[in-house]
């Protein structure tokens, strides 16, 4: 480990059932840095985000830690509604971890002015809406200042205001050095974080080209074909991420890769549905 690695995973695999999700997986977050996970449905995200926050067990291979008292806070991607307001769950959350009263007492209040949320403005959180919901599961993570905070998702469900929320409390938490290891599906808003990006693809990581973290705009597409077209064409491009809708597949795809994409898809009989161009502001 290197002085600003905060954890290291050296070639871990995971299984479940014998059946192989994750293989050879090497990595390491360093102090400070927000990296971001793609991969398309089922690649294996949330079980290598556990594995990191240690959470899960990998079945082979070594997590290391820089130290014991590292503090990790993690996020599923959805936390339940609950019959009490944000203070008295970050309090009872809080005690579960060992803080003592008079500092759980002043982080609370800390926290809920870092993620811009007023304690005292709904009775409980049975009222909250899907954002603000999702800023208290990010405090909770918060309670003991964390070295990394491990997010499964944190936009998924969100109006454009939450995220805006969103995003300018995980900057202010990074700011106060916390390293952000997230799956995040929209490129737009993994570009706002990003430091470096990874790919898992086929239980493999592989790291993000310069593409992933410099594009200036990229294509949402929806499409339907048979399983055949779908292998070849997320063989070929690599960068494509993709996951299975209703009326059939839908991929993101990078500018670069967007002309031949689309060619081979309509060369092999596919049918587009849907098809979207977004650009990133900078
Ligand atoms: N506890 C478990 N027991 C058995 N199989 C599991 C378990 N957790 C995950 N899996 C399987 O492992 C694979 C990877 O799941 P995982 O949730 O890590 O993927 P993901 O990339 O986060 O997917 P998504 O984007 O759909 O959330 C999937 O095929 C899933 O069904």
């Amino acid at each position: 480990m290197n002085s600003d690695s905060l954890v290291t995973l050296n070639n871990i695999t995971k299984q479940y059932d014998k059946r192989t999700v994750l293989s050879s997986i090497s990595m390491t977050i360093n102090q400070g840095e927000s990296i971001i996970l793609r991969g398309s449905n089922g690649s294996g995200k949330s079980t290598l985000l556990k594995i990191f926050a240690g959470l899960i067990n990998p079945t082979s291979g070594e997590r290391e830690l820089r130290n014991s008292k590292l503090i990790i806070g993690y996020t599923p991607d959805r936390m339940s509604k609950l019959k009490m307001t944000s203070t008295e769950y970050l309090t009872h959350m809080g005690k579960i971890a060992g803080i003592s009263n008079k500092q759980l007492d002043l982080r609370i209040k800390e926290l809920h002015e870092l993620f811009n949320l007023e304690p005292i403005k709904s009775p409980n959180m049975l009222h909250y809406s899907k954002g603000m919901l999702q800023k208290v599961n990010l405090m909770q993570a918060s309670l003991k200042v964390p070295d990394l905070l491990v997010l499964d998702e944190p936009f998924s469900g969100l109006d454009t205001e939450s995220i805006e929320h969103l995003l300018t409390s995980l900057k202010n938490l990074r700011g106060q050095g916390t390293a952000i290891l997230a799956a995040v599906h929209d490129p737009l808003l993994a570009k706002q974080l990003i430091s470096r990006t990874f790919w898992i693809r086929q239980g493999r990581l592989l790291e993000g080209t310069e593409q992933s973290l410099k594009f200036t705009a990229f294509y949402e597409l929806e499409c339907q074909f048979n399983q055949r077209v779908h292998f070849e064409l997320t063989t070929s491009f690599p960068e494509v991420i993709w996951t299975l809708e209703d009326k059939g597949y839908r991929y993101t795809i990078f500018e670069e890769d967007y002309r031949d994409f689309v060619l081979m898809l309509l060369n092999n009989g596919g049918v587009i549905i849907y098809l979207r161009r977004r650009d990133a502001l900078s």
